[in-house]
């Protein structure tokens, strides 16, 4: 279970997709990896948004144990881990070329780790179904922002 916890965390995955980036030499690699990450700050702002209007407690028998959190995370509505893996899993489907056994189990992945809030007592079963939503519309608003590599080098010439 704290297995799943950590592979659902912020922190695994921002660092992954910035290591990745960095190693990346082709263009499309560097492009999808960019927006990945624009989705794991998007999916943080979006879930602390929530938790902080929502303020919902989590179960009382849950001991806040996890590492790396934000203030926020002491509310529950919804589970940032669920928003993530629906997101992430959805984006990994899209836009990795996977053999049909490996997308099996990005799917069951994503469904464990929604599991393992709720059995490690961090989250109510709503605050798991409302993450799954949230982070499956949360892909959907990542394709509208997608930054091409023309938006990133406007972009990036402003900045310059
Ligand atoms: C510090 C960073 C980058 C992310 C925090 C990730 C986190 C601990 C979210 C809380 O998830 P749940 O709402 O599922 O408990």
């Amino acid at each position: 279970m704290k297995l799943l916890e950590v592979s659902g965390h912020g922190i695994p995955w921002l660092l992954g997709a910035a290591y990745c980036l960095y190693k990346s030499d082709s263009a499309a690699g560097q492009e999808v990896l960019l927006n990945l990450l624009l989705g794991l700050l998007l999916d943080l702002i979006l879930v602390g948004s929530v938790k902080a209007v929502v303020r919902r407690r989590r179960p009382a028998h849950n001991q806040m144990d996890m590492f790396a959190t934000f203030s926020v995370d002491r509310y529950s509505f919804p589970s940032g881990h669920a928003t993530r893996a629906a997101m992430c899993g959805r984006f990994l489907l899209a836009h990795l070329v996977l053999a049909p056994p490996v997308r099996v189990l990005v799917v069951l992945w994503v469904g464990l780790v929604g599991l393992s809030r709720v059995l490690l007592g961090r989250h109510n079963v709503t605050d798991v179904l409302f993450g799954f939503w949230m982070g499956y519309c949360q892909y959907n608003l990542l394709e509208m922002l997608w930054l091409s590599p023309q938006a990133l080098q406007g972009l990036l010439g402003q900045l310059a």
